[in-house]
């Protein structure tokens, strides 16, 4: 009996042996066969440090580290050039920093989707046309392009002078209770950005409370995506659904989702009811090519129901997924250049004096009229200074676009299915482009220091068929910068600030 136990111990210890040296010789196998596959010959053919087994360069740089993009950009490209591989793990990026190789990959959306990691963002943003590609992309991209009309503007600089002068009073409150101490420009410009973006997507709505509670769910929501994406091993669905994050993730998404469905809903009763309206008060026989519209300003969202009503391949769910991808797209990317351009003009007095200078001329010393969009158009220095800090610290340093066919670019192919980083924070500090590159310099722009710059020596918008489609961005960043004159001459840069 002792002996045929002894048999069967002897046996499963066998057993556990052969399988702990057959997995790893498995495992082996499966590595070299993988290191040796098409991909990898032709990713690691690019320039770049070379990589662990399993954890290719993870160990090189202090990948969680918020600083981690712009090390790479600085350090690696310089060393490796305008086109570099990195590998995360077994997952390589290939990094491509001058503007011949960002216009060769961003001219056409041909060889390239959006890359996996802004699935993450797909429960709130679904097939809108920030997240989708090919034919639907196409459309949706026809479909709000009119949205930003420049004459569409005229209703949208009322809302403009209206959340700024309301953003200025706060800045102005922040200034006071906080005399020679540091204030965070961040949330009240985040705050602002939102309430313009919502106001001008979604119009006024009987909704105003909800809107509020919109907009900080916006808010949270935004903040947990970044924080998944620094995080790689939060996009790893069961690990994530085992944290407190995900169900405050959800109650945003609730949240966000039951608003605008309202709004989507709200508008269109609006909608018909000036179609119904318009249509009593005809006579039968005139036809009338003028096309309703909702009875209260006009909003983002109304283009898109017309479009609708126009036959457009639009359900209330794209338009919901629409007015969601505006908010998304538009709060962050403004507050970020607000922020920055209000730091680089604090610590510039010579330069926020003639920001002031040329706002009393164009106000021509009447500072409580509205600003128009004529107004706009005169601020050109301070235009130049907004292109300035967009071009030292762009809202989005960087773009993640997965390649969808072999392309050739810089002599090397990059393999279907790899993820292309086209950097622009590098292409903007790189010093044969902009000499003294991390100098505040708007006279940069001045037209005849810009006549001999590659058109993608300077691309904060992105570049291409997809590029951003707030091409008329000023009133937008300039608008709230315009009114705060007086509390642009209260701010300075705190000593830890400048290093
Ligand atoms: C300072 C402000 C802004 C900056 C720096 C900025 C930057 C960008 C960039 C870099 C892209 C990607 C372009 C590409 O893939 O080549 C983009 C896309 C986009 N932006 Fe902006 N953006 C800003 C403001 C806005 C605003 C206010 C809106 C709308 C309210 C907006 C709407 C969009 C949309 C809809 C796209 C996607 C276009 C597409 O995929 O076809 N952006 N933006």
């Amino acid at each position: 009996m002792s002996s045929a136990l002894n048999n069967v111990n002897s046996l499963r210890t066998d057993v556990i042996l052969s399988i702990w040296l057959i997995l790893p010789a498995i495992a082996i196998f499966y590595y070299w066969k993988w290191s040796r596959s098409r991909t990898v010959r032709l990713i690691n053919a690019i320039p770049g440090r070379k990589p662990l087994p399993l954890l290719g360069n993870l160990l090189h740089w202090d990948v969680f580290s918020e600083d981690f993009y712009r090390d790479m950009a600085t350090s690696w490209t310089k060393k490796y050039g305008p086109i570099a591989r990195v590998w995360f793990g077994p997952r390589p990026f290939v990094a491509i920093a001058s503007p011949e190789l960002a216009q060769k990959f961003l001219s056409t959306t041909k060889h390239y989707t959006m890359a996996n990691d802004f699935s993450l963002l797909g429960d709130w943003l679904g097939n809108s046309l920030f997240l989708s590609t090919g034919a639907h992309w196409k459309n949706r991209r026809r479909l709000v392009t009119p949205v930003f009309h420049i004459q569409n503007f005229d209703s949208f600089i009322d809302i403009f002078n209206e959340e700024s002068s309301i953003c200025a009073a706060e800045f102005e409150k922040m200034i006071e209770t906080n005399p020679d101490k540091e204030i965070n420009v961040t949330r009240v410009m985040t705050q602002c950005a939102l309430n313009i973006i919502c106001e001008s997507a979604m119009g006024q709505t009987k909704l105003e409370k909800e809107k509020q509670v919109y907009i900080s769910n916006v808010q949270r929501y935004c903040q947990i995506f970044i924080r998944r994406v620094q995080r790689p091993w939060l996009s790893i669905n069961w690990i994530y659904r085992m944290t407190s994050l995900r169900r405050e993730y959800e109650r945003c998404l609730s949240v966000m989702h039951a608003f605008t469905n309202k709004v989507a809903r709200e508008r269109r009763e609006m909608f018909e009811q000036s179609v119904k309206k318009n249509s009593d008060q005809l006579p039968n026989d005139v036809i009338v090519d003028e096309k309703p519209k909702s009875t209260s300003r006009f909003a983002m969202v109304d283009r898109l129901i017309e479009a609708s009503y126009e036959g457009a391949d639009l359900d209330d769910t794209g338009i919901r997924e629409e007015i969601n991808m505006l908010t998304f797209a538009g709060h962050d990317t403004t507050s970020i250049a607000m922020g920055w351009f209000l730091y680089l003009i604090a610590k510039h007095p010579t330069h926020q004096q003639m920001i002031v200078d040329e706002l009393d001329s164009v106000f021509r010393g009447d500072r409580d009229r509205p600003c128009t969009l004529q107004d706009v158009s005169e601020l050109q220095y301070m235009e130049r200074c907004i292109k300035e800090t967009l071009r030292l610290y762009p809202s989005v340093p960087v773009l993640v676009r997965k390649v969808s066919q072999d392309i050739e670019i810089g002599g090397y192919t990059i393999p279907a299915g790899v993820t292309v980083i086209p950097f622009f924070y590098y292409i903007h500090h790189d010093p044969d482009l902009y000499p003294d590159p991390e100098a505040f310099k708007p006279e940069r722009f001045f037209p005849e220091n810009s006549i001999d710059r590659h058109p993608y020596a300077f691309i904060p918008f992105g570049a291409g068929p997809r590029h951003c489609l707030e091409c008329h961005v000023r009133p937008l960043v300039l608008n709230p910068i315009e009114v705060f004159t007086s509390a642009l001459q209260k701010l300075s840069v705190t000593e830890e600030f400048f290093n």
